[in-house]
């Protein structure tokens, strides 16, 4: 579903990704982990073309995000999600909802916020994928934080989406409304096929919701395996703080062996 080979991008002379080798297939819910400044974000928004990347690879699907000719296209098959839910506050849930839909309609319908009957359904379906079935008539700001997240997720959802990307969708959330927002993550994936691409900063939350973590430092990928191999020494070499240790190579033993599965199409 994703594939990413040496991707690079710099902000002047700031090199953000530093050659970027990633794949994610249907249905896997990855966790990047990397301290503040690592690359996490930037790595996000090149996969759907809020930052264009320098150079490299970089396909979503049958969609190339570095020489993307129609980045509306790619857009509407990768859903974000962001740490500040970006909710309409006044809208009702429902209405925060149908905005997701509103890349699939005509330009007049999306002006003038008219549905598809088949649209409001797949609203009211997608609210109740959340547990929110019953705030669909609600204003969103009466709504507390982590429901204003999950009708974030709804939203990407009525997408229907291949992927979705959530950058640090849980910081602002206590522990509680945190683990929801990611099971209903996780739930997308697994129910639903999406390919989940999360940040986050909570090495517990990756080890409990993660189908793999990929531990990103100072943009390069230091870490790639299944969330019981994650050792201490490798949560060192994430976190780390020099950048020059991370230019050397991955040395998880579990990152190799899946790299290598991948390219061989195992
Ligand atoms: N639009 C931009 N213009 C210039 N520099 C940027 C821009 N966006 C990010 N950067 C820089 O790129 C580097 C990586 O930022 P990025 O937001 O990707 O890191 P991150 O790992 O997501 O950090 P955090 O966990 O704090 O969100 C930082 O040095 C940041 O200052």
């Amino acid at each position: 579903m994703i594939r990413i080979r040496a991707l690079t991008k710099h902000y002047g002379d700031n090199a953000v990704l530093r050659g970027v080798d990633l794949d994610a297939a249907a249905g896997e819910f990855l966790v990047v982990l990397g301290e503040s400044g690592a690359g996490k974000s930037t790595l996000l928004r090149c996969m759907n073309r809020l930052t264009v990347a320098d150079s490299g690879e970089l396909r979503m699907g049958d969609l190339d995000a570095v020489c993307c000719p129609d980045p509306a296209a790619l857009r509407r098959q990768v859903a974000m999600i962001f740490q500040h839910h970006h909710v309409v506050p006044r809208l009702t849930a429902l209405k925060n909802v149908l905005t997701g839909r509103l890349g699939s309609v005509s330009t007049l319908a999306s002006i003038l916020h008219l549905f598809r009957r088949s649209d409001i359904a797949l609203a009211h379906e997608c609210l109740a994928r959340v547990g929110l079935e019953q705030k669909a008539h609600a204003r969103t700001d009466s709504l507390s934080g982590g429901q204003m997240q999950r009708v974030g997720i709804a939203r990407a959802l009525a997408q229907r989406p291949q992927v979705i990307l959530a950058d640090e969708p849980v910081a602002s959330l206590d522990p509680n409304s945190a683990r929801r927002v990611l099971q209903y993550l996780r739930d997308a994936s697994r129910d639903l096929g999406i390919t989940v691409v999360c940040n986050l900063h909570q090495v517990d939350y990756a080890r409990e919701f993660a189908d793999r973590i990929v531990g990103l430092a100072h943009g390069r990928v230091v870490f790639n395996g299944a969330p019981d191999t994650l050792g201490d020494a490798d949560i060192a070499r994430i976190y780390q703080s020099a950048p020059q240790a991370a230019a050397e190579p991955a040395r998880s033993p579990h990152a190799v062996p899946f790299m290598t599965a991948l390219a061989e199409g195992s």
